[in-house]
């Protein structure tokens, strides 16, 4: 299958079909821990109570390591040629500590979705500097992406206009700028959804696809869940059209 002709560059098909019932357990796990978590900030019940959850919490937590992936091998629900990453901690649905970030494209630009939580707190009801700085590297990193032009962060600039404030929707725009050899620049802004015009976060980040020298460093003994070796990143890394 060939994907579209966009004005950026090719976008990567996806063909890949996770199992639909892992998909949908890892999607709600993923949607009570995020719920867990949230909770487990902001909750003010007595310390007895607290002291009671964290044990339920352990015994919940020992039974999902009964059998656990190690870093080199890929979630059955990940795929590297399109870049699915079900535990991103950005966009992941699997991914407690994700928003998560919904991206999609929009004409020349790709835009996401979020609402932050007390998890992401920095100064009072306002969102951490490093989780903005979270949002707008997957937003950059994405847009490249889906631009075609798959790398690594090599530099991540931020301007922190306005603070972000928790508990209300947000607005992520990203643009590729620039674009030579290995290298993709890309501009992105962060606002609130309800006005989307004043900036609070501008973004600028330089992506490089790694020499396969690095990519092999880096990647070269990933395997896939079923423990066949991982496809796609020489390939995707190097030359974004080809994917
Ligand atoms: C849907 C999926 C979306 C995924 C989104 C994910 C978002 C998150 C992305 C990440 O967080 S990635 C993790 C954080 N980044 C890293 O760990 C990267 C660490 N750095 C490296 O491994 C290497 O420095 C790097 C791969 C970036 C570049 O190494 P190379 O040896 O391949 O590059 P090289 O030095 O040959 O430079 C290639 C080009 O890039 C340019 N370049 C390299 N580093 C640069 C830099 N820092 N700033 C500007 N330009 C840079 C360099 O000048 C040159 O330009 P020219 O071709 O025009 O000469």
């Amino acid at each position: 299958m060939t994907s579209p002709a966009t004005p950026w560059g090719a976008s990567p098909p996806d063909t890949f079909s996770p199992d639909p019932e892992l998909q949908a357990a890892v999607t709600e796990l993923g949607a009570a821990v995020r719920d867990l978590l949230e909770t487990s900030v902001a909750t003010t019940v007595a310390p007895g109570e607290q002291a009671d959850v964290a044990a339920g919490v352990r015994e919940l937590t020992a039974r999902l390591a009964a059998t656990t992936r190690d870093r080199h091998t890929l979630s059955a629900l990940d795929d590297l040629p399109t870049f699915r990453r079900t535990y991103s901690p950005v966009s992941g649905v699997g991914h407690g500590f994700a928003p998560p970030v919904q991206f999609r494209r929009e004409g020349d630009t790709v835009v996401g979705e979020c609402t932050l939580g007390l998890r992401h707190e920095g100064p009072p009801a306002h969102s951490h500097g490093g989780m903005t700085a979270m949002l707008m590297d997957q937003l950059l990193g994405s847009t490249a992406f889906l631009a075609g032009r798959w790398g690594m962060t090599a530099h991540l600039g931020l301007e922190y206009r306005g603070a972000v404030p928790l508990q209300t929707p947000l607005v992520l725009v990203g643009r590729v700028a620039d674009v030579s050899g290995r290298k993709t620049v890309v501009t992105g802004t962060v606002a609130l959804a309800a006005e989307p015009d004043r900036e609070l976060v501008r973004g600028e980040g330089v992506f490089v696809s790694p020499r396969p020298e690095l990519l092999e460093r880096y990647f070269g003994d990933l395997t896939t869940a079923d423990g066949g070796r991982a496809p796609g990143h020489a390939q995707a890394a190097t030359d974004g059209s080809t994917l």
